[in-house]
C-alpha cells in the first residue's frame, strides 16, 4: 500500500490551467457560479464536491467541450474551444461515463476520434499491437484487442476508455470518476500511471468520491460548493476531516460517517441458495440470508461476485443450483428469473446505469417511478395513471436521497451522474422491496448521499428486512454490513464478522491469502445451522440429500420448505398479469400525455 511518502513533493511548477471568476449556466442551474481554479505541471489535482457542484463540468470547461458564459479561461496559454483543440494542445479527458461502442472492436475504440494523429504513422498491425499492449499494461491482463468491446465487463471497458486518453502522452490528463468501476487492484495499477506521467511533468486532474484513494493520490486538491471553489488543500492538508468540512460548510467533527452495524433480531430466513454454482467448474456452495441484516459481498474484479448478486435477484440464472425467497410465513419461493424475484419483492439496483438502468430519452421522474406503472394504473381500458401517488413517492425517494434537480419533468441526462445513480436507488426503494440487492451502487454517489444511503439500508434492514451489497470499496462496510462474503475464483472464499472487521484482512483475503475458516463460521455462508453445529454433538446426522445437519430442535432448522407453486406456475401468472412484472416500456409517459 502507497504512503505521502510515495508522492515525492514536486517542486513548484509552472501553472498549466488558471480559470477566473467562471460562469457556466444551463437554463436556471448555475453549474459555475464564479468559480477560479489554477493546476500546474507534475501535480495531480483533485477536484472535490458533493454531487451536481460543478466538476465535471469544470472538467468540460478545461476540455474545451463547454464553452463558458463569463470569466477567463487558459489551458497551456490558450482558450480552446473544441475537443479538436484540445486534443491538439495535449489535453486527454478520460469521461465519468464509461463511453464505448458496444458492437465496436478494443482497437477501433481505442482509436476512436485519436485516427487523424495516427493514420500517418500506424497501420491496422501496429495499431493492433499498440492497442493490446496499452490494455495488458493497464488492465495487467490479455484483452485480445479484436474482441467486440460489449462482451467485456465494465471494468475492462473502463480501460479502454482510460487507453484512449494515454495513446499519445498528455499535457494535461483528466479523469472524471474513472477509477470508478476498477477495484483496489485496479486502481492501484492507474496510480502507479499517475505517477510516472506527473513525474514527467504532466498535470493530472482527478475528479472523485473516493476520500480514502484521493487522500493517497493527490499532491493538491481544489474543494468546490454549489458551483464555486471554496477552498485549495495542499498535500499534506488533505484529509477525509478537511475535505468533508471543506465540502459541506461545516465543522464534521471526525468525519466518521458510520453508525452501527445491523443484527437480525430473530433467526428467520428471507432467501436461501442451495448448490449453487456460478460457473463451470466452480465450487457449489448454500448460502442463508436473514432478515435484518446487511450482507457484504466483495472480490477482485471478476471473481464471481458480479454473477452472484445477478443470480441471486433473478437478473441471470446460475448455472446450478436453487434460489428460494421465503415468506414471513416461511412459504418458499424459486427464484428464477426477474418475474419470480419482482413477485417476491426482491429488487436488485444496478450500479451500471448506462447498461442497465438509466433511460436518456426519460424524464427524472418516469425513470424513477416507471416500474410502478402498472401498479398504479387505473380506469381498466382508458389505463389512467394515478401520477398524484407517483408523484408523492418521487417527492419522497428524491427527498430521502438528496437527488438535486431542477424540474422533475426534466431529462434525465439533465442531471449530474451521481444523481442519476441516485435515481436508480430510489427507483428500487420506491418498489418497496423485502430484499434489496445492491451492485456497486454508490459509485459516483457523494459522500453526504452515501452517508444518507447507509442510513437508509440500516433502517431498512432493522426493520426486518434485508440487504445484500456488493462494493468494490471495502471501506463502504465500516458500520454497515452485519457480515462480509469475499468472493474468489466464481465461489465464497471466506467470511468476515462485519462489526469491527480489519479493512487490511479483507483485502489479504481478496488475494487468496486468508485460510477460509470464516466460512463455516457464524458469520459464514450459513448462520443458522452454524449456531446449531457448535451447540449440536459433533456426530449429528446429516440429511443424505441436502448435506445439512439434521437437528432435534426444528425450531433451530432451516424453516421446512413448502413451495407453492413450481416456475413455470409463477411464468404462466406473470403472462397473464397476475404477477407484477417490472414494465421497462420505453414509451415515454408524462403527466401531460395521460392527461
Ligand atoms: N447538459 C446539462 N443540462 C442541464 N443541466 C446540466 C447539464 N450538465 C450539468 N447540469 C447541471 O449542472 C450542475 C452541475 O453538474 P456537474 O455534472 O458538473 O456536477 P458534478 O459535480 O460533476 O456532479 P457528480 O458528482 O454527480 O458527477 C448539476 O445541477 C447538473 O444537473
Amino acid at each position: 500500500m502507497q504512503s505521502p511518502a510515495d508522492n515525492p513533493k514536486p517542486a513548484v511548477r509552472r501553472e498549466t490551467i488558471s480559470l477566473q471568476n467562471v460562469h457556466k449556466h444551463f437554463g436556471p442551474t448555475r453549474a459555475l457560479d464564479g468559480v477560479s481554479f489554477s493546476a500546474r505541471a507534475g501535480e495531480i489535482h483533485a477536484v472535490v464536491g458533493g454531487n451536481g457542484c460543478g466538476k465535471s463540468t469544470l472538467a468540460k470547461v478545461v476540455s474545451g467541450i463547454l464553452p463558458v458564459d463569463a470569466g477567463s479561461v487558459s489551458v497551456l496559454g490558450e482558450t480552446p474551444a473544441t475537443p479538436a483543440e484540445s486534443r491538439a494542445l495535449g489535453i486527454s479527458t478520460v469521461y465519468q461515463e464509461v463511453l464505448v461502442a458496444d458492437e465496436s472492436s478494443v482497437v477501433d475504440n481505442i482509436f476512436m476520434g485519436a485516427d487523424r494523429l495516427f493514420t500517418k504513422t500506424l497501420n491496422l498491425r501496429d495499431k493492433t499491437r499498440r492497442a493490446a499492449a496499452l490494455m495488458r499494461d493497464l488492465s495487467g491482463e490479455t484483452v485480445d484487442p479484436h474482441a467486440l468491446a460489449g462482451t467485456l465487463p465494465l471494468s475492462l471497458k473502463q480501460w479502454i476508455t482510460i487507453a484512449r486518453g494515454l495513446l499519445s502522452e498528455p499535457r494535461i490528463l483528466i479523469l472524471d470518476e474513472s477509477s470508478a468501476a476498477l477495484d483496489f487492484d485496479s486502481t492501484e495499477r492507474l496510480f502507479t500511471k499517475m505517477r510516472e506521467l506527473r513525474d514527467r511533468g504532466t498535470t493530472i486532474l482527478i475528479v472523485t468520491h473516493r476520500i480514502a484513494e484521493l487522500v493517497r493520490i493527490a499532491d493538491r486538491a481544489t474543494v468546490m460548493r454549489d458551483g464555486r471553489d471554496v477552498g485549495v488543500l495542499e498535500r499534506e492538508a488533505i484529509t477525509e476531516k478537511n475535505l468533508l468540512a471543506l465540502m459541506t460548510g461545516e465543522d464534521q467533527g471526525t468525519g466518521e460517517a458510520h453508525g452501527e452495524a445491523p443484527m437480525p433480531e430473530v433467526e428467520e430466513l428471507a432467501l436461501q441458495a442451495r448448490g449453487l454454482q456460478l460457473w463451470p467448474g466452480s465450487r457449489r456452495f448454500d448460502l442463508e440470508v436473514r432478515r435484518g441484516e446487511v450482507i457484504g459481498i466483495v472480490g477482485l474484479d471478476g471473481q464471481g461476485q458480479d454473477d452472484f448478486v445477478r443470480a441471486l435477484s433473478g437478473v441471470q440464472p446460475p448455472l446450478a443450483g436453487e434460489i428460494l425467497s421465503y415468506d414471513r410465513e416461511g412459504v418458499a419461493q424459486p427464484i428464477r428469473r426477474l418475474a419470480d424475484a419482482v413477485g417476491s419483492r426482491v429488487v436488485y439496483v444496478s450500479g451500471d446505469r448506462k447498461r442497465e438502468g438509466i433511460f436518456d430519452r426519460l424524464s427524472i421522474m418516469e425513470n424513477l417511478v416507471m416500474p410502478l406503472y402498472r401498479e398504479k394504473r387505473r380506469g381498466g381500458v382508458l389505463g389512467f395513471v394515478d401520477w398524484a401517488g407517483l408523484r408523492t413517492i418521487f417527492d419522497r425517494e428524491a427527498d430521502n436521497l438528496l437527488i438535486k434537480f431542477g424540474q422533475h419533468s426534466d431529462r434525465i441526462t439533465s442531471l449530474s451522474g451521481g444523481n442519476q445513480q441516485k435515481v436508480l436507488i430510489g427507483r428500487g426503494f420506491a418498489m418497496r422491496p423485502d430484499l434489496i440487492v445492491l451492485n456497486d451502487p454508490a459509485r459516483g454517489i457523494d459522500v453526504g448521499a452515501k452517508t444518507e444511503l447507509y442510513r437508509q439500508l440500516r433502517a431498512f434492514a432493522e426493520s426486518g428486512k434485508s440487504v445484500i451489497y456488493l462494493s468494490s470499496e471495502i471501506e463502504e462496510f465500516a458500520g454497515f454490513a452485519t457480515r462480509i462474503i469475499v468472493f474468489r475464483d466464481g465461489a465464497p472464499f471466506d467470511a468476515f464478522d462485519g462489526r469491527g472487521f480489519e479493512p487490511k484482512t479483507i483485502l489479504e483475503s481478496m488475494f487468496g491469502q486468508t485460510d477460509g475458516r470464516g466460512l463455516a463460521s457464524r458469520h459464514g455462508l450459513s448462520p443458522l445451522h452454524a449456531r446449531v453445529e457448535a451447540e449440536a454433538p459433533r456426530e449429528a446426522p446429516r440429511s443424505a440429500a441436502t448435506g445439512h445437519v439434521e437437528y432435534d430442535d426444528e425450531s433451530l432448522a432451516v424453516p421446512p420448505i413448502r413451495v407453492v407453486e413450481t416456475p413455470d406456475d409463477i411464468i404462466r401468472r406473470a403472462e397473464q398479469g397476475t404477477v407484477r412484472v417490472v414494465d421497462f416500456s420505453r414509451r415515454p409517459m408524462t403527466p401531460e400525455a395521460e392527461g
